[in-house]
């Protein structure tokens, strides 16, 4: 007998009445709360592509669903012309295999070799099949559950009832509505197997009878499935416990509402959509100045401080608070942080949520999403491209807030110089920023244009401080020195107001750590649009290619629409993922992440963020004893770059420091000049990390056992200081941090001129082209508008430049 709560729940099941009651049972969501909209008709598991996959037409009702349906079914097909003369027809039933397995003990069941089949008895007598189908399955249950042995049955009908028991054993489907009543996926083939031997002993001829004449499949599955539900409920009580508690909880279902404060505002959220260099930002800015309490949520520091900065100019009084640093501001009501950062605590008049199409960031997605959901202002301004307004939409219906939608347009034209540099970065320009993709390339590229002609380059690059970041910008926005092209990576397309005449990519993919890629249309897209930023002294913004070949992709990323983003990010918080380890007590801080990966239950509009790096950090701290299970949390989330030694190190020092309740030194000696080469400014550059690190930690952590914050600070100023000075100066060959990955092929000046171009006129001229004759190409810029792309093999001096402001400027050659 069924003891504790699945007594109940055995109870509320077998009432058909208590469905409902049954539904809310099973399937309570532990953040579920009383004035949450319509808690009855949450959906209990997964949207049909999350890994707990229950089909959406399933709910407990299901079974009285199931048996209509088979009911039904008799009703269009009259039982008299499915069994003719009392013989159900089982043409359809598989080829039955010859030998008998499994069986635990045939003497258990009785078995008839001439037994009677339906058609063997008295019309009075038959079976009548619907009458079954239709029938209770607890009372089913019951009845077989009470019987001392099982009827009799003809050997034929035995094969057969294997068959329909080893179907459902196996049936993806049974398994999967198992879930729905807390038989876990791995437990289901033993329960399967242990119901197929209570089934044996205790069967019925009419039951038997009517599972041959429905025959392995479907049917049968759906026939036996709730009273193999019966049968569990009563047999592994423990088993469906200790799996309903893991599931209950790793449940992420229903984020909206693990914010009840929130849920009981009625939030205004204004959506500034619209492409890079609109004013999407400077609008939502002026309204978070105007109220009489805001927050800014950044996806850098770099633009936490920026805003910090504009806006202490201008007289309101702002704090900022990253994960390293807090600066309050006397009498400030007003705060520029880092999104992950973000009270969902404080009362805001207006909070403004930048780059809100971050929610779909793989790893940091989660962050956005809590600002979304769990921030208490009466406004919230997101800014962003038109990618996540449709999820951004279908959330505001589930939260119940208002959204009011305001597009925007570029400032000035964003137009793609056709003519590339042609392969040569000779051609750059004063204004010009060569995008690269790793910083390999970055310093390849500028120490070829540095050589090669009279410009002067600034870099930026996201390994680098923001504070160095930004003085590399102003040296490259300032008119007055020869610092007049920026070289810079992906780290460019956000956050810095630069003076960029036009945008080149050095190429169009990058390594993504496993393998190289082409870069995605949405980064080209926010990396092109830096150029011609309003307030620069640039009519328009201009982009372009180092290489020919690399033109029409820019074109085709360019041209094309936002991708609708149909699942943002989100990850447990620390009381989620202790509450799941409760389950697994014995098991390391990493393994507890990835079972709660496999096991979590998410919407279908939201995925797990990635917590591969989570994991590498919780496997390297796992032989330091003494850290309790939110101390590991939160050291898994220090900003480290786990590809770099020095940095993982030092995270494992700090970390053994903290367990042994002993003082977190830096210990970490102060270089005293600037790079002299590239393994130099790669130290610099792992020293400020870990100072950064330091600074998070003592953010994160009791404030007394960081005790070296202050001399960590002026360290961190100076040898971001010596960064900066140490990239104007750099002129030397770099250094791959990843000594194992394949290098392009260098000359001895560390640069190759791409053949891109020369490559081209060989290849046209081996197809039958004579020196001189025009090619032409057609590009497609819009749905619409082609463009005719003219260039002259030969000497390549005709342009095309072709806007993408839907208007064709065909340019003669310069
Ligand atoms: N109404 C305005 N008056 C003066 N300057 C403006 C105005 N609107 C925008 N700007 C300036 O134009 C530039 C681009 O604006 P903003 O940063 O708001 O664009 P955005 O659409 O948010 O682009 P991104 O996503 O790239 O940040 C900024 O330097 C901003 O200060």
């Amino acid at each position: 007998m069924a003891r504790g709560p699945a007594r109940n729940l055995l109870y509320l099941y077998s009432s058909r009445d208590n469905f409902t009651k049954v539904r809310a049972f099973l399937l309570p969501n532990r953040f579920h709360r009383a004035d949450s909209p319509n808690p009855s008709n949450s959906h209990p598991f997964l949207t049909p592509d999350s890994k707990f996959c229950i089909p959406p037409q399933f709910s407990p009702s299901h079974f009285t669903q199931s048996l209509n349906y088979r009911c039904l079914n008799f009703q269009r097909h009259p039982f008299s012309t499915l069994v003719e003369n009392g013989t159900p027809n089982l043409n359809s039933a598989p080829a039955l295999e010859s030998e008998v397995t499994e069986v635990d003990s045939i003497s258990d069941i009785g078995l008839d070799e001439n037994g009677p089949g339906n058609e063997n008895l008295e019309p009075e007598k038959r079976l009548n099949f619907a009458q079954i189908a239709s029938r209770d399955p607890v009372e089913i249950y019951k009845e077989l559950r009470d019987a001392s042995k099982s009827d009799k049955q003809s050997r034929s009908d035995w094969d057969l009832l294997i068959e329909v028991f080893r179907g459902f054993a196996k049936s993806g489907w049974a398994s999967n509505q198992a879930l729905a009543v807390y038989i876990g996926a791995s437990f289901f083939p033993t329960a399967a197997h242990k119901f197929r031997n209570f089934f044996f002993k205790k069967c019925k001829i009419d039951i038997v009878k009517y599972l041959v004449f429905l025959a392995p499949g479907i049917e049968a599955e759906k026939f036996l499935f709730p009273i193999f539900v019966e049968f569990c409920l009563e047999e592994f009580p423990d088993e469906i416990k200790r799996f309903r508690s893991m599931v209950e909880s790793a449940d992420l279902t229903k984020p909206h509402t693990w914010f009840p404060f929130a849920r009981a505002m009625k939030r205004k959220i204004v959506y500034h959509c619209g492409p890079t260099n609109s004013g999407k930002t400077y609008n939502a800015l002026q309204r978070f100045m105007e109220a009489k309490k805001g927050i800014y949520c950044s996806p850098l520091r770099l633009l936490a401080m920026e805003v910090f900065d504009k806006v202490n100019a201008l007289g309101v009084y702002c704090s900022l608070l990253t994960g390293q640093e807090k600066k309050y501001v006397p009498f400030s009501n007003h705060v520029a942080c880092t999104v992950e950062m973000v009270s969902v605590d404080e009362l805001y008049e207006v909070a403004v949520i930048d780059e809100i199409q971050m929610m779909a960031d793989p790893s940091r997605g989660d962050a956005w999403t809590r600002a979304l959901l769990g921030l208490k202002a009466d406004e919230i301004h997101l800014c962003g491209d038109p990618s996540v307004l449709n999820i951004v939409r279908k959330i505001c219906s589930e939260t119940g807030d208002e959204l009011v939608e305001q597009r925007y347009d570029r400032f000035k034209p964003l137009v793609v110089e056709a003519k590339t540099l042609l392969g040569d970065l000779k051609n750059v320009k004063s204004g010009d920023c060569i995008v690269a993709f790793s910083r390999r390339e970055i310093f390849e590229v500028k120490l070829a244009i540095e050589k090669y002609t009279k410009h002067r380059c600034c870099v930026i690059y996201g390994a680098l401080p923001p504070e160095t970041r930004r003085q590399q910008a102003n040296l490259f926005n300032d008119d007055n020195n020869e610092y007049d092209i920026l070289v810079a990576s992906d780290a460019v397309g956000m956050g810095l107001n630069l003076h960029i005449r036009r945008v080149v990519f050095y190429s169009l993919s990058k390594y993504n750590g496993d393998k190289t890629v082409p870069v995605p249309a949405s980064q080209v897209k926010q990396i092109a649009g830096r150029a011609g930023r309003r307030g620069s002294r640039y009519p328009e913004g201009l982009t372009t290619t180092l290489h020919l070949e690399d033109l029409d992709y820019l074109i085709e990323c360019l041209k094309k629409p936002f991708d609708e983003v149909k699942k943002v990010g989100l990850f447990p918080f620390f009381e989620q993922v202790e509450l799941f380890a409760g389950q697994f007590p014995d098991v390391t801080f990493a393994q507890l992440l990835e079972k709660f990966a496999e096991n979590c239950r998410l919407d279908g509009s939201y995925f797990l963020c990635h917590h591969h790096h989570i994991k590498k950090i919780a496997n390297m701290l796992e032989k330091v004893q003494g850290l309790s299970l939110e101390d590991r949390f939160n050291f898994c989330f220090a900003p480290v770059n786990i590809r770099d030694p020095k940095a993982m190190y030092h995270l494992l020092r700090f970390a053994s420091s903290y367990a042994h309740k002993v003082p977190v030194n830096i210990a970490m000696g102060m270089p005293k000049c600037i790079a002299r080469n590239d393994s130099e400014l790669l130290d610099l550059e792992t020293k400020h990390q870990v100072l950064s690190m330091y600074l998070w930690l003592s953010n994160h952590f009791e404030e007394e056992k960081f005790p070296y914050v202050k001399k960590v600070e002026a360290m961190a100023v100076d040898i971001a200081e010596l960064l900066g000075e140490s990239l104007t100066k750099a002129n030397w060959k770099p250094e791959s941090r990843n000594p194992g990955k394949p290098r392009q092929q260098e000359n001895e000046g560390g640069y190759e001129r791409p053949r891109s171009l020369i490559k081209l006129y060989e290849q046209k001229r081996q197809e039958g082209f004579s020196a001189g004759q025009k090619l032409e190409k057609y590009i497609r810029v819009d749905l619409k508008l082609f463009a005719r792309l003219t260039w002259d093999a030969m000497d390549g001096e005709t342009f095309t430049m072709i806007s993408l402001s839907g208007q064709c400027q065909v340019q003669p050659a310069n």
